[in-house]
């Protein structure tokens, strides 16, 4: 059964959906699924919980069942670059901010929420791992850079890679595996390394689907892996 005062969050990323059912700011119900799962059966089964209810959506991709699942509900608002600065006054100096990823932009703000010192970055560990630097109300830019799933994937053509945990303490790999894992930990280390010493941020947020991954660093960082969720609870209450 649904309840009409609920409200739904959706993140459609390129590789999950993210969905939440809110009563105010509080979570009562949290989905994530692979996009293959979900189809026409998964939506028609489960459409009560979504019937009536209003739903706010951030996506960086678009799939036929995304059509499907939206129509589903009463009302959804589409987050925009526009809405985030009339409503939060934080704005992004990309050179045409339609290009940006909303998601970055939420990831963005979101820290911007939960962080008071000026200078902040963000580091969103998903299909992309993509950086944000944030100054004041402004995402001043950042980096694409391919994601740790995509670039395990890489190394093989035919073949998908086991998840690998990643840890630090391996230093050099003796064995494919390991010196994937070593290089996969390295790499991400680099990354916050290098941010740090170019930037000089007052804290680093690390976000995603891949954050934990980000773990067990000398550096101080946040890792926060639901924070675009997060945001999306904020605005929820100041949208709907
Ligand atoms: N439980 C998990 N543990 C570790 N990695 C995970 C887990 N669940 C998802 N991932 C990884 O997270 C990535 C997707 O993260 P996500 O932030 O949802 O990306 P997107 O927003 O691009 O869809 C994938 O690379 C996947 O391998
Ligand atoms: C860079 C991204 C692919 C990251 O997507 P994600 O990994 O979160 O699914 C997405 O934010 C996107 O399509 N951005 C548009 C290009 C840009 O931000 O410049």
């Amino acid at each position: 059964m649904n309840d009409q005062s609920s409200v739904w969050i959706i993140d459609a990323g390129n590789t999950r959906i993210k969905l939440r059912e809110l009563h105010g700011e509080r979570t009562v119900r949290s989905i994530v699924l692979y996009w293959p799962l979900l189809t026409s059966e998964f939506i028609e089964s489960n459409k009560n919980i979504f019937n009536k209810c209003r739903a706010i959506l951030t996506k960086v991709a678009s799939h036929h069942s995304l059509t499907l699942l939206l129509t589903q509900f009463e009302k959804v608002i589409e987050i925009n670059h526009q809405l985030i600065k009339q409503h939060f006054g934080f704005n992004t100096e990309y050179i045409d901010p339609n290009q940006l990823g909303i998601d970055r932009l939420l990831a963005s703000l979101g820290a911007r929420l939960l962080f008071e010192s000026p200078n902040l970055a963000v580091i969103n560990a998903g299909t992309a791992t993509t950086v944000e630097l944030i100054n004041n109300q402004t995402h001043k830019g950042g980096m694409i850079i391919a994601g740790n799933q995509l670039m395990l994937n890489s190394l093989f053509t035919a073949q998908q890679l086991p998840k690998l945990n990643v840890d630090r303490a391996i230093k050099i790999g003796k064995d494919s595996y390991n010196c994937m894992q070593t290089g996969l930990a390295f790499m991400n280390q680099g990354l916050v390394l290098a941010i740090v010493k170019e930037y000089k941020v007052d804290n680093l947020i690390i976000c995603g689907g891949n954050a934990n991954q980000f773990a067990n660093m000398d550096t101080s960082i946040h890792i926060i892996p639901d924070l675009i969720m997060q945001t999306l609870t904020k605005l929820s209450t100041r949208l709907l």
